[in-house]
């Protein structure tokens, strides 16, 4: 797993590590860290710089230098690449710049340019094979003023490797929202946590891969806001199959999905199901999507249902809400699978009913909600935008209010539950963004759920699993290609055992 702080925290460890330490240790670590990276980006090649040598000496190396401390990292980075006989040039584009760094530098053999120093500053930028974005770090609030926006521009579309410091510049570290111009990072170097801002697109996206250089900060950093599951938290959640284990045991979840007019999203709630490794699936609906199911899962144990589900049979978790409709009928059964008092994950037309029966949610069992920004925007009575806008705040906000675990679905999934952590999902596609994809989902959280898996674990895997099976379907079958093609829901049903077998590895 990995953890991220939201800035007050991190100010707050700083504050108690600096007290321990002489003036300047922590940015000295800092930069130590930037540099080794961006030393390590050069020697690879990746940085542009190929031939004899360590890939540093020689090499054209450009600071964009704000005018807090996170250009002081910047600076006492270059510092030591400059020692290392890189050819290091500040751009100063700060109101001020940290002096020290700056004095280090040039004692260095470094030199600088003011940002509004005619056309050397783009010169610069041009012909750099590195670029250090020093402007912006925790610090930095809104938009990004002039000159940092210009040159954040410039920066973004060089050719140079462009490694951000701490974070890119105009992405909010607590968030990730952008607004405006931002740096566009190959590589993010942050210093003694995960920032949430680095997690969730579109801060994510401008971060690139990120490195974390240890700083000694984690004794002084309380709870984390956010996490990022690993193949390996994944593992453990997912309720294995032991050797002995009959069907019963590995929990049987109960699907009630579809309609007589909608069929689609049952066949796919139901694969979502099978595929999540449920020993047996039981599903209720209307006798046209029974048929249909029927059909494509024969392995299913179906139910035609009218207003009861009395005759369904034991199941260990419900998945409620797909293509169900939102009338009467619908509304009566979603109410006694919440009087139920088993795990119940609630999903598109069942959150529609939920808007108008929130009362249904006043329940002790786990519940489960995986709504869009738009079906969350309507649970909270706000509207789709401000939801998108601040997914965090919103999932947070949901998880308090309606008593239940909330993954929230979009470019980044977020999941929140009630005095945890948020967990942000870091697999996914932006080709996932296709009909019945979301029922897929929620048969594959049922499954864990049914299996035994704490609501937040269930969620959390399925939304990997999930994601990881979207890229592989996008990506086909030839490993290490970056070409996608678009993919149908029923691709990310076939794709799931693969994205399973990647765990195992
Ligand atoms: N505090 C510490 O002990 C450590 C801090 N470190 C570095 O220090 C950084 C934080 O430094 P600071 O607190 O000085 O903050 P920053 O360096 O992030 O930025 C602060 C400055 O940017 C200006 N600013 C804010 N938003 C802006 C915008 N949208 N457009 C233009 N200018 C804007 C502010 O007016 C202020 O002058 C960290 O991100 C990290 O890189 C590291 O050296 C590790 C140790
Ligand atoms: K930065």
């Amino acid at each position: 797993m990995r953890y991220a702080h939201e800035v007050e925290k991190v100010r707050a460890a700083e504050r108690a590590l600096m007290a321990r330490l002489p003036e300047g240790a922590l940015m000295r670590r800092a930069a130590a860290g930037l540099a080794s990276v961006c030393a390590g980006l050069l020697r690879s090649g990746r940085a542009g710089v190929t031939g004899p040598g360590d890939g540093v000496y020689g090499a054209e190396v450009v600071l964009l230098v704000g005018s807090g401390d996170n250009g002081g990292d910047a600076l006492y980075a270059g510092e030591r690449l400059a020692r290392r006989g890189a050819r290091v040039t500040a751009i100063l584009a700060g109101s001020k710049t940290h002096e020290g760094g700056l004095a280090a530098l040039r004692s260095a053999g470094g030199r600088a340019v003011e940002a509004g120093d005619g056309d050397r500053p783009v010169r610069a930028i041009e012909a750099a094979d590195l670029i250090i974005d020093g402007m912006l770090g925790i610090g930095g609030r809104g938009g990004l003023r002039e000159p940092y926006a210009t040159l954040a521009g410039h920066a973004s579309c060089a050719i140079a490797t462009l490694v951000a410091c701490d974070l890119p510049s105009g992405v909010d570290a607590d968030t990730g929202v952008v607004s405006g111009a931002a740096v566009h990072a190959d590589v993010t170097v942050t210093f003694g946590t995960y920032k949430p801002g680095l997690f969730v697109d579109p801060g994510a996206e401008h971060a690139g891969v990120v490195e974390l250089v240890d700083i000694g900060l984690g004794p002084y950093l309380s709870d984390p806001d956010a996490c990022l599951p690993q193949a390996a938290d994944v593992d453990l959640w997912t309720p294995q199959a032991q050797r002995e284990s009959n069907k019963y045991r590995r929990g049987v979840p109960g699907v009630l999905a579809g309609s007589e007019t909608f069929t689609g999203a049952a066949v796919l709630s139901v694969g979502g199901a099978v595929r999540g490794g449920a020993g047996m699936v039981r599903f209720a609906s209307a006798r046209h999507s029974v048929e249909l199911v029927r059909h494509h899962w024969p392995e299913a144990v179906t139910s035609v249902v009218e207003d009861s589900l009395s005759g369904v049979g034991r199941v260990n978790a419900w998945v409620a809400g797909p293509g169900m409709g939102t009338d009467e009928r619908a509304e009566t059964l979603l109410g006694e699978v919440l009087a139920t008092d088993l795990p119940v994950l609630v999903d598109a037309d069942g959150l529609t009913v939920l808007t108008r029966r929130r009362d249904l949610l006043g329940r002790s069992a786990p519940t489960v909600l995986t709504p869009h920004a738009g079906e969350l925007a309507r649970l909270l009575g706000t509207d789709a935008d401000q939801v998108e806008a601040r997914r965090l705040e919103h999932v947070r906000r949901a998880a308090e209010e309606l008593n239940a675990t909330v993954l929230l679905k979009g470019s980044t999934t977020v999941i929140a539950e009630a005095d945890r952590p948020v967990r942000v999902n870091p697999t996914g596609t932006p080709r996932l963004a296709t009909a019945g994809s979301g029922d897929v989902l929620s048969g594959l959280i049922g499954a864990f759920l049914a299996g035994g898996a704490a609501a937040i674990d269930a969620a959390a895997a399925g939304a990997y699993l999930h994601g990881l099976a979207g890229r592989l379907a996008a990506a086909g079958p030839e490993p290490g290609s970056d070409a996608e093609a678009p993919i149908s829901a029923q691709d990310v049903v076939d794709a799931l055992p693969a994205a399973f077998r990647t765990l195992a590895g």
